[in-house]
């Protein structure tokens, strides 16, 4: 069954909640995921670093929260070095288990397969990009990068960008009000990450990043809990 749409909803801001390691995972209980998040991001590249995916399922005792699945390049900040091969090996294991997943826009096309597969079994995805330099030229390049997303087929598009002043809080913002067609994602990262996590919800993206446990998965990440909590807080705009 499909949650996306309700977990994809501009005005209803999401806060997903990342675990940064196999301690943080395994010592939240869901009753506690629930309190600090809407969604849970499994970060498959960041368990298989530490050697516990091969046969397990550590995310088990998360059953009743949506989970959204994640197996990140190392180009696009991923742990370890995961090929094509062991990616789409490690996205078939959890197609049966997974609301939503993540793939980085640039790989679409090597994991064409599983996303043909993800589509007839209705299984929404997140193209996603990151930048963590924070280069001039992203701000003009996002645009036409949600398009890609929509021709790919994804449901929504995520981009993480680091931030250097205010005004490129303000610009990362802004897109969310210009960029039509598909749901965004936006968040900054470094230390303007938290006040430009807090725009982005206000502006209307759907899916807001934050950690739980003791290690953030972005620069400048806050816990899920406390942008839980400031998300909360916001009048619409
Ligand atoms: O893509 C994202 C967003 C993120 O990079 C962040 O900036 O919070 C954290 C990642 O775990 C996640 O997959």
């Amino acid at each position: 069954m499909s949650r996306a749409p309700a977990l994809l909803n501009p005005s209803q801001p999401k806060v997903v909640g990342s675990f940064g390691n196999a301690k943080s995972l395994g010592n939240t209980s869901l009753a506690a995921a629930r309190e600090a998040c809407d969604v849970v991001e499994i970060r498959m590249d960041l368990l298989e670093a530490e050697g516990i995916l091969t046969s397990t399922r550590p995310w088990a005792h998360l059953e009743g929260i949506p989970l959204l699945f994640t197996a990140r390049i190392a180009a696009e900040g991923g742990a370890g070095n995961l090929g094509v091969g062991e990616r789409i090996k490690l996205l078939e294991k959890i197609l049966p288990d997974a609301a939503l997943v993540d793939v980085e826009l640039a790989s679409a096309g090597d994991l064409g397969g599983i996303l043909s597969r993800m589509k007839t079994e209705e299984i929404p995805w997140v193209a996603s990009f990151h930048d963590f330099q924070g280069l001039a030229d992203t701000f003009a390049r996002i645009p036409p990068m949600a398009e890609q997303a929509v021709k790919a087929g994804a449901a929504c598009f995520k981009a993480a960008v680091r931030m250097h002043t205010a005004d490129d809080v303000a610009k990362l913002a802004g897109l969310l009000k210009s960029v039509e067609g598909i749901p965004l994602s936006l968040m900054g990262m470094g230390p303007l990450a938290p006040v430009s996590r807090l725009l982005c919800a206000q502006y209307g993206s759907v899916l807001n990043y934050g950690f739980i446990g003791d290690a953030p998965t972005a620069p400048g990440q806050w816990s899920a809990e406390l942008l839980k909590r400031g998300i909360a807080e916001l009048e619409r705009i």
